[in-house]
């Protein structure tokens, strides 16, 4: 019998939360990969700190970052305008192996792919990503966002926007895939709080689908 091409141990794992559509991979690369692509991404990704406004007051970006896709995927997000680059071969193969993985378990609007990915990089424990969830409108309603994390494990929190009682940690480890669908970013926050013990760096990849907005 012909053995499948795609033998990756990708099985992904329902977590139980309202008002939230979450699927874990624990480990949907092995070690070895988990850590070839953290190499190379640490190296050839042109990583940059970028600076944003809070309250007006101009702020370097506690992490660094990087923004791939498809030239016509612009995202704008913590008032930061990001023309993607093009396309690094690393990525759009672990693009394809998400899509693969999930194709038939979590459905996409429009064409069933991801045309843009935001790399962050937390060098140590003091760098960190504030309370927010991915809903700016070039996301669409309900989106899909694919996010893999290689390197030193972090605690991703989630809290609910209404019920404060709700809240909910997963430690995302190295080699991990987290999805995120339905109606997660319209009622959860999510962040990655700073740690006070020491960190390994720590890269996460989140694929998204962006739809362009429309220029008349
Ligand atoms: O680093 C993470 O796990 C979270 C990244 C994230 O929330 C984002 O890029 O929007
Ligand atoms: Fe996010």
């Amino acid at each position: 019998m012909q053995e499948s091409l795609f033998d990756t141990p990708h099985r992904g794992e329902q977590i139980q939360l309202e008002d939230a559509t979450l699927l874990y991979y624990p480990r949907f690369y092995d070690e070895a990969k988990a850590d070839e692509l953290f190499r190379v991404l640490q190296l050839q990704i042109p990583w940059r700190q970028e600076q944003t406004r809070i309250a007006g007051i101009p702020r370097l970006q506690p992490r660094l970052s990087a923004g791939f896709g498809d030239a016509d995927a612009e995202y704008t997000y913590s008032g930061l305008h990001l023309l993607p680059l093009p396309w690094h071969p690393h990525l759009l193969d672990i693009k394809n192996d998400i899509e693969h993985a999930i194709a038939g378990e979590v459905k996409m609007r429009g064409p069933q792919h991801f045309n843009s990915v935001l790399l962050n990089y937390y060098r140590d424990e003091r760098d960190s990503m504030g309370w927010h969830s991915d809903d700016e409108t070039e996301l669409g309603l309900q989106p899909v966002i694919a996010s893999l994390s290689l390197g030193g494990s972090r605690t991703f929190a989630l809290k609910h926007r209404e019920r404060k009682d709700l809240r909910y940690k997963i430690p995302l480890a190295h080699g991990s895939l987290l999805i995120m669908s339905g109606d997660t970013q319209s009622h959860w926050l999510h962040a990655i709080a700073k740690e006070t013990l020491a960190c390994d760096a720590r890269i996460n990849l989140t694929f998204r689908q962006i739809f362009p907005s429309k220029i008349i």
